[in-house]
């Protein structure tokens, strides 16, 4: 039975002030998918660990299934697939948990059938998983744990992905709190209709952040990560957040913000060197809340998914 394995990494999703619109992957963890060809058609989850039990094996519901059933929709093909899915990223945790299954299971899946797909293709199907795990589309985790690096999408009607340039010694620190958010649910806390003032400020910061990756401004790109969009309503769902923030600024990071929906906090910095006092200044926050966190912290992951194995 031929098989083939693939990595996908985690991805910190809006970078504060691109809501859906920018990402970036990081090396620090990610989701391991195996697809086996079957000889009768159809798919089946056959195996998931790492996930405490929680994820589900059907197809219409499991994101690595969902995405390999919309490739093959497309390709108007009915092939035999097993899916072996090991859980790497903690779930409803703001680090594209539900993403990296489906783009690990999509890369895996493509390499199986002779990459009929470059891999910018996949994007779609990878979507499509995206909105039966969290009832939205959105291509921010999805674009950057396929791609690697920092992606904008700078339209999603057609869609039209664009990767961005990535300043060397950029430095990320992942900080997660020990509760769960759903995707779905600190969406749903959101606004439909944005302020003109708004959305000058928005703008203004998306455009910041990419001239400072574009321009190695690290400055820059500490500045522009402002989000005064998704950022005050979803910072109510996080206990400690302005408290973090203030935190990690005085330990020497760059910006922070939230990373995705939450409730991972994620900051940036020159090199690592700052990343320990980062942790400690996110430890005491949380410490006093009585609060767990977990720490990771990384450089940009500019490689994306990757095929590890083939049999
Ligand atoms: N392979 C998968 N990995 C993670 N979540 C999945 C998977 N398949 C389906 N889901 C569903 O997606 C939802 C989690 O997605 P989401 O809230 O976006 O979390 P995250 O930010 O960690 O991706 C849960 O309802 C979960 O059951
Ligand atoms: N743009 C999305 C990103 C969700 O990221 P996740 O890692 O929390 O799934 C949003 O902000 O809702």
């Amino acid at each position: 039975m031929r098989s083939v394995k693939a990595f996908a990494p985690a991805t910190v999703a809006n970078v504060s002030c691109g809501f859906d619109i920018l990402g970036f992957a990081i090396d620090a963890m990610g989701d391991e998918v195996e697809v086996r060809l079957k000889d009768e058609p159809g798919l089946v989850v056959v195996s998931i660990k790492g996930d405490q039990g929680r994820l589900p094996y059907e197809v219409e519901k499991n994101t690595c299934a969902v995405a390999i059933q919309a490739m093959l929709d497309e390709l108007g093909q009915d092939v035999g697939m097993e899916i072996y899915l090991k859980k790497g990223l903690p779930l409803g945790s703001g680090m594209g948990s539900s993403a990296a299954s489906a783009v690990a299971a999509l890369v895996a899946a493509n390499r199986l059938l002779g990459e009929p797909f470059e891999k910018k293709a996949l994007l779609p199907f990878a979507m499509a998983a995206e909105k039966v795990a969290c009832g939205a589309g959105h291509a921010d985790n999805v674009a950057p744990s396929l791609l690697g690096g920092f992606v904008l999408i700078r339209d999603y009607h057609p869609l039209d992905v664009i990767k961005l340039h990535v300043p060397e010694g950029l430095h990320c620190t992942l900080l997660h709190p020990h509760f769960e958010l759903k995707t779905s649910d600190s969406r749903s806390v959101l606004r439909d209709n944005v302020s003109l003032k708004h959305s000058t400020i928005q703008s203004g910061n998306v455009a910041g952040l990419i001239a400072g990756l574009f321009q190695e401004d690290f400055e820059l790109i500490g500045r522009s990560l402002r989000d005064v969009i998704a950022e005050p309503y979803r910072a109510t769902l996080i206990p400690g957040f302005y408290e973090t923030k203030e935190a990690l600024k005085s330990a020497g990071a760059l910006g922070m913000g939230i990373s995705g929906s939450g409730p991972t906090m994620f900051a940036l910095s020159k090199g690592e060197e700052k990343s320990p006092a980062i942790i400690q200044a996110a430890e005491q926050v949380y410490e006093a809340i009585g609060l767990g966190v977990d720490a990771y912290h990384s450089a940009v992951n500019t490689r994306g998914a990757y095929v590890i194995e083939e049999k």
